[in-house]
């Protein structure tokens, strides 16, 4: 009697599109459908404004901004110039709060509420067969087509469970009212260095523990290493090892960790924040009545170049395919999505732009287009060189390295490997000469100023080049 009550009560849209998630893949693609058809749905769980608006990208970096702020003041002396950083915890938040709210996620918001009220559905979707979403418990949506755009959170281990109350992730931490006196951060990810060195420069006693030794943002082991050893100068990091059990008392958080020789240690903190990775919101999408394939580890196949899964109208866009969860990328796939959407069942392939990564750490790391460890084994040269130019010497940087990596035959870049202060913009140069295909030459061709940082990726690049000359007489004379 009660399953027919509620059967009744249930609403059925019938729509030729359904796209689900809001953030910037789901929001990209419902741009390009809504102006071909009225026909499309748009369901959001949870609050509007984006991932990378509300708890990523943009609180991240203001958060790393009023640390880099508060580190300047604290080296100073080094210039001659005696300052002292003194950090406002309440405000630092309240300030990164409201440039976070008043700019990135208001302008989102704005443009959501331009969004015709009939195109949008709140409530979480999961599939219920072929062609069928329950959003809810009260909507059905049937849909021709379908985007899955419903992004990842952060993954808890059950270990963490009995400090739960002191647990922040990414999602939390931004919402605090002051800082922590004591932090452990778990993981040695992105989100952990960044966030962890930004805490730490705040003030609060900051301690890392990773798993794996390695900063697996880099894949060559020699810049690895000097990413662990640079970061590892300045924050305390246990690199390798695990957190074998958690307990919580008046105190705070107590957590025991083993590390590789087997010795554990047991320390105290105010907060745990957890950044061990994200899991794609995929599981929860009841993926086994559609008909797509779905690898052991639960991650959906899917062709990269359409964002087809399968063979179905089905596509997938953003951090949900658990593939380069960075925000440009999920802005393209968005975009890709729809546009096969739109024309399935004909294809329209896109080409994809070379993947580029930015850690806002200090020193930045940055890969583009192949990492080391892909082309690793292939006849490639590398551009090697410690991350330093008269200009860093000015700025007291001098701190990392470089690598480029070129096919030793044609001299064409193919990828490269940075560790650097400012990296970032060496690094999108370097995407830009991949995108063209371009040789180490013909971006020696451009004019260099002097003193800039751009002087070190002529010189890494002229290193390179000469390189592939010596590759080339040593293999003719062979
Ligand atoms: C702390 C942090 C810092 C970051 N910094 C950077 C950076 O500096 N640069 C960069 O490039 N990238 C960064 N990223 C990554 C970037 O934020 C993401 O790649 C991007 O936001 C992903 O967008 P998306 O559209 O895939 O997902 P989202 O924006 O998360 O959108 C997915 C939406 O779907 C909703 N949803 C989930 N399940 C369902 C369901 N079943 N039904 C309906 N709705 C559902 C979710 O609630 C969510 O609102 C950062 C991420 C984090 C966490
Ligand atoms: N600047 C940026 O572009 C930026 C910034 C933040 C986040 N992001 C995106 O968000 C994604 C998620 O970031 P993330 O840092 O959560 O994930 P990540 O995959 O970068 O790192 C997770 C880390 O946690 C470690 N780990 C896993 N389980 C562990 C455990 N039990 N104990 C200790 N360590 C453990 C892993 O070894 C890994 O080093 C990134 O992959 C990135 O794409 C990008």
């Amino acid at each position: 009697m009660r399953r027919r009550m509620s059967e009744s009560a249930m609403k059925t849209l019938n729509v030729e599109y359904a796209i689900i998630g809001a953030g910037t893949a789901g929001l990209g693609a419902y741009s390009k459908i809504s102006r071909k058809t009225d026909s499309l749905v748009m369901i959001q769980d949870g609050p509007y404004g984006t991932t990378c608006a509300r708890v990523g990208c943009m609180p991240s970096k203001l958060m790393i901004t009023a640390a880099d702020c508060a580190h300047h003041l604290n080296t100073s002396e080094f210039f001659g110039v005696t300052a002292t950083g003194r950090v406002d915890g309440r405000k630092v938040f309240e300030r990164l709060r409201r440039e976070r709210d008043n700019r990135f996620v208001a302008n989102n918001l704005r443009y959501v509420d331009k969004i015709p009220a009939h195109h949008k559905l709140e409530g979480r979707a999961r599939f219920i067969g072929p062609g069928r979403l329950r959003v809810s418990e009260s909507v059905e949506v049937n849909a021709k087509k379908f985007i899955l755009a419903c992004g990842s959170r952060p993954a808890i281990s059950e270990v963490f469970e009995p400090v739960m109350a002191r647990v922040l992730t990414s999602d939390t931490v931004f919402e605090l009212e002051d800082l922590p006196r004591s932090i452990a951060v778990i993981g040695t990810g992105i989100i952990a260095l960044e966030l962890g060195q930004a805490l730490h420069r705040l003030g609060v006693e900051t301690t890392i523990f990773g798993r794996s030794g390695r900063i697996n943002a880099l894949t060559h082991p020699a810049m690895q290493q000097q990413a662990l050893d640079l970061l590892g100068a300045e924050l305390d990091i246990y690199p390798v090892g695990r957190v074998v059990c958690t307990r919580e008392d008046v105190e705070g958080a107590w957590i025991e960790y083993e590390q590789s020789n087997g010795q554990r240690l047991t320390r105290m903190f105010d907060r745990v924040l957890v950044a061990t990775g994200r899991t794609p919101n995929v599981d929860r999408l009841g993926m086994e009545h559609t008909g797509v394939e779905v690898t052991e580890s639960g991650a959906v196949t899917f062709d990269p170049q359409t964002m087809r899964c399968s063979d179905l109208p089905i596509f997938i866009a953003g951090d949900v395919t658990d593939h380069l969860p960075l925000w440009h990328e999920a802005f393209d796939e968005g975009r890709i999505a729809a546009d096969n959407a739109l024309s399935f069942p004909n294809p329209v392939p896109a080409t994809r732009r070379p993947p580029l990564m930015v850690a806002f750490t200090d020193p930045q790391i940055a890969t583009i287009g192949q990492s080391f460890r892909q082309l690793e084994g292939q006849e490639i040269v590398i551009g090697d060189l410690p991350f330093t130019s008269p200009r860093h010497v000015v700025w007291n940087k001098v701190q990392g390295r470089i690598q480029v990596y070129l096919d030793a035959k044609t001299g064409v870049i193919l990828g490269a490997e940075l560790l650097g202060y400012k990296a970032e913009h060496l690094a999108h140069l370097l995407a830009l000469a991949i995108t063209h295909g371009m040789t180490a030459e013909q971006v020696l061709s451009m004019p260099v100023y002097h003193p800039s940082a751009e002087e070190l990726l002529r010189d890494v690049l002229i290193d390179a080049r000469d390189k592939c000359r010596r590759y080339a007489a040593e293999n003719m004379s062979h």
